[in-house]
């Protein structure tokens, strides 16, 4: 196909605007694939979580044969991207792997924080940007608003506005004749160096590596010596291809094109995410620009509930990592819990789906130790010291100052939430850097916040003080000075080091007396009395005291019935799996985490 007939693009949009539903409408339309099973099935989002939670987390690519409505035929490359805030790395890797983009609206929604996010990043890359309206199905549907805000907020061209309904399909043959007319072919000449962006990859149990890339200039055939250019690496091709649902061999790419190439890439771990792919022979002098290096911004530690399973947690995490170079590990070992893995994550939903995919998909008990940020530690003597991990900070006297990282926070919201949601910045020790009505009816607050204080739990508060219509974005600005402390829990005495949290000072009374509460809910009355404390140094700050119980399940049994019984005390010993020992107390699964949600999520 000539290059001049190809069109590269992406859809971006708020999570839940349509992405998904909307490129398997193309997918259907264009006959590649019948439409399969009842709605909701998408084609895109394979993983059951993605299914589940409703959101894309790894971005995917089809190639869609086209024929345009003057006959010509045309090759279109979807780019599938991620929604959630997490990330946006993602994104801006599938962008800058296009030449346009489709910036879907839900018409009964409007543009929300990520919209314009998303907007923005397309821009930074020129990319060609196309508003569509979608869900025009909907009753609540309100074209003229959102063509206001197109024109208005986002300052696009609201003539240039494609109207379409994802779940009916309505509209989805003029998106087609938009694309072609609007989004400018690729440029770039087969005969120049190869220069390839990986922009994503996976792992494929039986053939290794796929690298998922865009040619934007030279060939790529199979056969082909190429090297990594910020990695170094040399490989030699052994397939590529383009996606159809499936990898359809080719045997060579050409520039402008998006497809696959396999070349015996042991681990995903060995490529980089916008890492430049040339030849060996006639290699490009420069890379292509926006190389980033993704960096984990939450840390936790995971230990099986029973240590027997240490072996198969290992082997989860090492099977995991195959698929997602940004989750990282090591291993840590726990006083109160054993041996272990600390790792870093893209953010809490990132955490989520791991701690999901281990219990669901090996069935494994876990326990996930109390999320923190890094924090950077002067010392008095000069060392400069990166803390994740609550138990490696060093003993205050030696201290100098911490710094923790911040974040610009985002946040656009109808006008009658503008007061609670400026009460919950200032309860997470935000400050406001901007406040812009965009029309009558929103307001676009811009805050500077620590990272550590949005992580948890600022989402679903912000979400509930503004039913749902607040709409969130964040980035890491860079770090700022703090006061820490460390908050340490002691249950029966015992200092459960797994609970340990670093805390702004400030808050370290409350935060105190708060863990000791929730842990008092989340642990079951045992035979004898426990006593729950917390304590930063020697000092004791708070305590809450469990009294003593023993829940005897058969006795509803009369004796009699022994297979009923034994079931029952099955049944119980079932529920222990998710109780983790510590010296000689069981702590529920649930209560590592529960620590973490404020007061108002309990009432
Ligand atoms: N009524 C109506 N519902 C739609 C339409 N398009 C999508 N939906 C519904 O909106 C919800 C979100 O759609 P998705 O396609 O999963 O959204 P998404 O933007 O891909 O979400 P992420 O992948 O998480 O970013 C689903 O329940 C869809 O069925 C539409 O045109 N009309």
């Amino acid at each position: 196909m000539d290059i001049k007939h190809k069109r590269n693009f992406c859809i971006i949009a708020h999570i839940d605007h349509g992405k998904s539903t909307l490129a398997d409408r193309f997918i259907e339309k264009a006959r590649l694939v019948t439409s399969r099973g009842p709605m909701g099935t998408q084609l895109l989002d394979n993983m059951d979580i993605e299914k589940e939670r409703g959101i894309t987390i790894k971005s995917q690519a089809v190639t869609i044969p086209y024929t345009a409505a003057d006959g010509q035929e045309y090759e279109l490359n979807l780019v599938d991207t991620p929604g959630h805030v997490d990330f946006t790395y993602e994104v801006s890797r599938a962008i800058s792997s296009c030449e346009g983009a489709l910036l879907l609206i839900d018409a009964s929604q409007g543009v929300e924080a990520q919209t314009l996010a998303n907007l923005y990043l397309a821009m930074e890359h020129n990319l060609e940007v196309i508003p569509v309206i979608n869900k025009i199905d909907l009753p609540s549907a309100d074209i003229p608003a959102c063509l206001h805000q197109i024109d208005h907020d986002l300052g696009l061209d609201p003539d240039m506005t494609c109207f379409v309904s994802a779940k009916t399909g309505e509209g989805v043959d003029s998106l087609y004749e938009a694309i072609v007319k609007n989004i400018p072919a690729p440029e770039g000449s087969d005969d120049n160096s190869l220069k390839a962006l990986i922009f994503d990859s996976h792992y494929d149990p039986y053939r290794g590596v796929i690298v998922h890339c865009r040619l934007f200039s030279g060939t790529l055939k199979t056969g082909d010596e190429i090297k990594f250019m910020h990695s170094d690496a040399v490989y030699k091709v052994e397939d590529c291809g383009i996606f159809q649902l499936q990898l359809v061999t080719k045997g060579e790419l050409k520039a402008g094109d998006v497809g696959y190439f396999i070349a015996g890439i042991k681990t995903i771990s060995d490529i980089r995410v916008g890492d430049t792919v040339t030849g060996i022979k006639n290699p490009a002098s420069e890379p292509l620009a926006g190389f980033k290096e993704v960096k984990p911004v939450v840390f936790s530690s995971i230990y099986p509930v029973d240590s027997n399973d240490y072996e198969e947690l290992q082997e989860a995490i090492e099977r995991l990592k195959l698929n997602d170079a940004s989750l990282v590990y090591e291993k840590d070992n726990s006083a109160a819990l054993g041996f272990g893995f600390r790792c870093g994550f893209l953010g809490m939903l990132h955490l989520e789906v791991i701690q999901e995919r281990i219990e669901r998909e090996f069935d494994l008990s876990i326990v996930f130790t109390s999320p923190s940020v890094r924090y950077i530690v002067h010392m008095k003597n000069g060392e400069t010291l990166y803390i994740d991990n609550p138990l490696e900070y060093p003993e205050v006297m030696r201290i100098d100052y911490s710094e923790e990282p911040y974040i610009q926070a985002n946040i656009i919201t109808p006008t009658q939430y503008v007061g609670p949601i400026i009460s919950l910045c200032l309860e997470k020790r935000g400050v406001q850097s901007a406040m812009n009505y965009l029309d009558e009816k929103r307001v676009e607050l811009v805050y500077e916040m620590p990272l550590a204080e949005v992580l948890f739990d600022f989402y679903d508060r912000l979400k509930s003080i503004s039913r749902g219509y607040a709409s969130f974005d964040y980035e890491v600005i860079g770090y700022k000075k703090t006061d820490l402390v460390r908050l340490d829990i002691l249950v029966n005495s015992e200092p459960v080091d797994a609970l340990s949290q670093l805390v702004f000072k400030d808050n370290a009374q409350s935060r105190g007396r708060m863990v000791c509460e929730r842990l008092k809910d989340e642990i079951p009355r045992q035979q004898f009395k426990i006593a729950i404390q917390g304590a930063i140094g020697g000092n004791i700050i708070s305590r809450e005291t469990i009294s003593a119980y023993r829940k005897d399940v058969t006795a509803k049994c009369y004796g009699g019935d022994i297979s009923r019984k034994r079931k029952l005390l099955e049944k119980q010993k079932e529920g222990k799996k998710r109780m983790k020992m510590v010296g000689n107390v069981e702590i529920p699964q649930q209560a590592f985490l529960a620590v973490l949600k404020t007061n108002e999520d309990k009432q």
